[in-house]
């Protein structure tokens, strides 16, 4: 599937396919998503332990999703983006939150089989760095993590010799879309670092994501080195489309 003519223009580095889009939604848009994300049940939240997150769309599991319905302040965004990137073959039908403290991250991981291979990530709240590393050859490290089907991998500094380690800065109100090679396991792994302190030297999206910072200022540091102090939590919508739905429990 081709990315729209809307989207073209936002590629960012060198390798298909990333895009990034600054303010891809307003700041009344980003308090009220916070709100709606707060005011869920706090049973809706589960801790693992890096992080905090909330499931929407369903249980997802090898054979495919067990479908709920998403929310009207969730598919106001998911329609958005599913329209605009003109990258899902069908509707985004499955969310995932997560809620960073300043000193939490996620490990380098690939995204589990049970998606397809595209992602849209939705941040809201603290700028962080986003790593993406090239996938370790050794392979029998790997840690399964049952929360969303997806496979979790323990860093390694070996990579092919055509990938390279890349950087992209994440704002408040941007969205992250990646495919391809940036998605597949085969190649890369992406993660974020658990310090408070993010480096930003050298990432592929500078320009864009420093073009809509006035108001972040305060947390960003254009000195040398360029570094982001994440001082408040961020909020992430990871959007994705499990292709395979169950309609029916009983029937996997
Ligand atoms: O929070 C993020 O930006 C990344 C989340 C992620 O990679 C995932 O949920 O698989
Ligand atoms: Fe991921």
């Amino acid at each position: 599937m081709e990315v729209t003519e809307n989207f073209n223009q936002f590629t960012v580095g060198n390798l298909p396919t990333l895009i990034y889009v600054a303010d891809f939604i307003t700041n009344i848009e980003e308090t009220q998503l916070l709100n709606n994300i707060y005011g869920a049940p706090p049973s809706k939240w589960k801790s693992l332990k890096n992080r905090r997150l909330q499931n929407w769309g369903g249980v997802v599991h090898e054979k495919g999703l067990l479908p709920q319905d998403l929310p009207p302040w969730l598919t106001m965004i998911t329609r958005r983006i599913y329209e605009k990137s003109g990258l899902f073959p069908s509707a985004i039908n499955h969310i995932l939150i997560n809620e960073y403290q300043p000193n939490q991250g996620i490990m380098p991981h690939q995204d589990g089989p049970a998606y397809f291979p595209v992602v849209a990530i939705l941040s809201l709240g603290s700028p962080v760095v986003m790593d993406f590393t090239p996938h370790p050859k050794l392979k029998n490290n790997i840690i399964p993590e049952s929360s969303n089907g997806d496979a979790f991998v323990t860093e390694k500094n070996e990579w092919k010799d055509s990938h390279h380690p890349f950087s992209i800065l994440l704002m408040p109100r941007s969205l992250l879309i990646f495919k391809d090679d940036a998605y597949s396991g085969k190649y890369y792994l992406h993660g974020i670092k658990d310090s408070e302190v993010h480096q930003y030297d050298g990432v592929i999206n500078e320009v864009e994501a420093l073009a809509s910072s006035e108001k972040d200022v305060e947390v960003i540091t254009r000195g040398d080195p360029k570094v982001i102090h994440r001082t408040s939590t961020r909020i992430s919508l990871t959007c994705r489309l499990v292709f395979k739905v169950h309609k029916n429990l009983f029937k996997i």
